[in-house]
């Protein structure tokens, strides 16, 4: 098992469904050089998403197998589809990098904090429901899936104040900046250079 240094940062983005988390995430991500621990799911992937870059698209029955081998630290159904970070990702990808994000839930975010304790770092991204349902609408969504992503808008909301960060999502480059801004002081590098 991997032994988790005092330099791994874990980085939780987290926060109400629809509020541009991936979004504000992947741009923080590149600017800071983090990588993405990919989940695993069972969904149809969607037309612009990239196998092995968004998601590991799998079978059900792939998804029970890893399931029942243990491989899950942390699984999600949502709206009937199995969604999954595999443990060993996360350990392979901290022993590459050091520096990793990860977009969950709240509920993922409590349990992995639960694991990694000072090691992971949660940023919750918020904007107000009217916001998320216009974006949602934009992106085409059925007003049905719309809705039940919206009944967790409060828990997901009231996770808020167990984050360590937060940040309301208003211009996707404003936001990002802040965000790189903030957790660029988690990260141990040495930028400035030695001068003989
Ligand atoms: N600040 C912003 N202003 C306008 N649109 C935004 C902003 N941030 C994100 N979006 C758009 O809102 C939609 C949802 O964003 P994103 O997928 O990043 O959210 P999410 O919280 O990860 O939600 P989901 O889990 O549903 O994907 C996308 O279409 C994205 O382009
Ligand atoms: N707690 C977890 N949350 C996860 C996991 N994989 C994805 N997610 C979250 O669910 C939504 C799914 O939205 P979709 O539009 O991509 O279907 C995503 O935004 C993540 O926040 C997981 O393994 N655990």
């Amino acid at each position: 098992m991997y032994q988790l240094q005092d330099y791994d940062r874990i980085f939780v983005f987290t926060g109400p469904y629809g509020a541009g988390r991936k979004t504000i995430a992947d741009m923080v991500g590149e600017t800071l050089g983090l990588q993405r621990v990919i989940p695993y799911t069972t969904r149809p992937r969607r037309s612009a998403e990239v196998d092995g870059q968004d998601y590991h698209f799998i079978s059900e029955s792939e998804f029970c197998r890893m399931h029942e081998n243990n491989e899950f630290i942390e699984t999600l159904n949502l709206d009937g589809v199995q969604h999954g970070i595999r443990e060993r990702d996360i350990e392979q990808y901290l022993q590459q990098n050091g520096s990793i994000y990860l977009i969950l839930n709240h509920r993922g975010a409590e349990l992995l904090k639960n694991v990694y304790g000072s090691n992971l770092i949660r940023i919750c991204i918020h904007t107000d429901e009217d916001t998320i349902r216009t974006r949602q609408r934009k992106r085409g969504y059925a007003e049905d899936v719309i809705a039940r992503h919206l009944l967790d808008y409060p828990k997901a909301m009231a996770y808020r104040e167990n984050c360590e960060h937060s940040f309301a999502n208003t211009v996707p480059s404003h936001t990002a900046f802040a965000v790189a801004e903030t957790l660029e002081q988690y990260l141990n590098r040495n930028l400035v250079p030695d001068i003989q």
